[in-house]
């Protein structure tokens, strides 16, 4: 396959074997996928949006998967289905408005309390209702509940996915919960929720799930940092000087108070998105790419990470957060943070991790720029010299580029231009060439 080639492998469903006792079982039965919080933010612009491409892409056959929006809003399937239709953008299909009306008779609405029998008793006749339609043996089907909600819900949210809307038996069916982060808002409720829903789920049941981890440029530090020989040798305290991690929104929380103002820029983007990327970029290389060795080699880096200074920290609230009627009038909440996070480790000793994160700020992107020390001995006694940065630009339109030095002549020696320079040129400046 050439490069820039698309890679899209068809599947026909999401069907494969599961484990029953010590024996795998093929899956038979129908999927239901139950979006919780389906009125939020979360929901309309990522999780139906993604949703809707596997259903472009086959993997979600209308003749076995079903899926139900579960929120206290009181809404009807048709209100909700317009709520989202809009974000549902199909680029490679041949008919968009077709298959967009085809996905959205797969969705059913469900209204009901996040705490209380009632609603998850209506969702689990109608998860069964679809369930018996397409005569799935009970016990045979899987349902898979996404809680795009705020953890403080996630406990109530649980039990009462246990108590009442669980696979009836064990026929090679199955029950798992996606959560999403923060996980918690602090140490001690994140054990506190680990063990809650621990008591509630088993292991393999759970799924804790951190989006930027899908970006395809995230996906691709490993690869980048340790199959190619170029970085080997420039990744670390002697080449580097520092790296800034950052992410800005050109929008504010647009009615996602109720979430937002508990927690905060910190705990909403850099605890976990910047964390996460800054253990990819920090981390040693892992004895294998089995999750557990990545895991392991990211811990080693948090656990490497000194105390922060509050003199390491800035914190600032936008101009307007506290109009959006959805946010408390006196709120305090920052929705910009920077932090400084030092490495305590041979590879990082003294090179400052910067961390920035804010929303409604004047554009959107989020990257990594990492800043090469500048080179010893410079003969060209360029003030203008600038450093060498390797960034890596994660959105919008992916993208790795270096800021080299080179000379002007050099730049230009292909072009017009360069002959009419060579004429009045005496002294050629060093530029800053920007490869993209
Ligand atoms: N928005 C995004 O782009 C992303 C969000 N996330 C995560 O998804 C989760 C939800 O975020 P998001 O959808 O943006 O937030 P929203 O504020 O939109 O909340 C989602 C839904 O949860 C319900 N809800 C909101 N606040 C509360 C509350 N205090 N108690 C009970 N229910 C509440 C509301 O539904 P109703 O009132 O109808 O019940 C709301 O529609 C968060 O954990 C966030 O970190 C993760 C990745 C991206
Ligand atoms: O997790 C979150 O991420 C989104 C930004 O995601 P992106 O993929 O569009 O960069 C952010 O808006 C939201 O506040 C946060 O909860």
């Amino acid at each position: 396959m050439g490069s820039g080639e698309w890679c899209l492998q068809k599947r026909d469903s999401f069907k494969s074997e599961t484990l029953v006792g010590n024996e795998t079982v093929p899956e038979i039965g129908c999927l239901s996928i139950i979006v919780l919080g389906a009125s939020g933010d979360l929901a309309k612009k990522k999780t139906f949006p993604a949703l809707f491409h596997l259903y472009c892409q086959g993997f979600l056959p209308p003749n076995e998967v079903h899926i139900f929006g579960y929120a206290r809003t009181k809404i009807s399937d048709d209100e909700l289905r317009n709520r989202i239709s809009g974000y549902l953008v199909s680029e490679r299909s041949a008919s968009p408005s077709k298959d967009v009306s085809k996905f959205l008779q797969l969705i059913k609405y469900v209204s009901g309390s996040y705490d209380a029998a009632e609603g998850f008793q209506t969702l689990d006749k109608e998860i069964s209702k679809h369930e018996t339609s397409k005569n799935s043996l009970e016990g045979s089907s899987r349902r898979l509940f996404y809680l795009a909600l705020p953890p403080s819900v996630y406990p109530s949210v649980c039990r009462m996915i246990r108590r009442y809307c669980m696979n009836k038996s064990n026929l090679g069916g199955w029950t798992r919960i996606v959560v999403e982060k923060p996980f918690g808002r602090d140490l001690g409720s994140a054990e506190e929720l680990s063990s809650q829903i621990g008591k509630l789920f088993d292991e393999p049941q759970i799924y804790r799930i951190d989006h930027y981890l899908g970006k395809e440029l995230v996906q691709n530090l490993l690869v980048l940092r340790f199959a190619n020989r170029f970085f080997l040798p420039l990744w670390n305290r002697d080449n580097i000087d520092n790296v800034q991690i950052v992410f800005r929104e050109d929008f504010g929380t647009e009615g996602r108070g109720g979430y937002f103002d508990e927690y905060g820029i910190i705990r909403d983007i850099i605890q976990n998105h910047l964390l996460q990327v800054l253990c990819l970029v920090a981390m040693e290389k892992p004895v294998s790419l089995k999750p557990e060795h990545i895991r392991d080699e990211k811990v080693k880096v948090l656990q490497s990470v000194l105390p922060i200074k509050d003199e390491e920290v800035v914190l600032g609230q936008y101009e307007g957060y506290r109009d959006d009627p959805t946010v408390p009038d006196h709120s305090n909440t920052p929705t910009f943070a920077t932090v400084i996070l030092r490495i305590h480790n041979e590879r990082w000793e003294g090179v400052p991790f910067i961390l920035k994160a804010g929303k409604a700020l004047n554009s959107r992107k989020a990257e990594i720029r990492v800043q090469f020390k500048d080179v010893p001995g410079d003969i060209f006694k360029c003030k203008k010299q600038g450093r060498n940065e390797f960034v890596i630009r994660l959105q919008p339109s992916e993208a790795m580029y270096m800021k080299l030095m080179v000379s002007f002549i050099i730049l230009l020696c292909r072009s017009e231009s360069y002959y009419k320079l060579q004429k009045h040129c005496i002294y050629v400046p060093l530029l800053n060439l920007h490869i993209d």
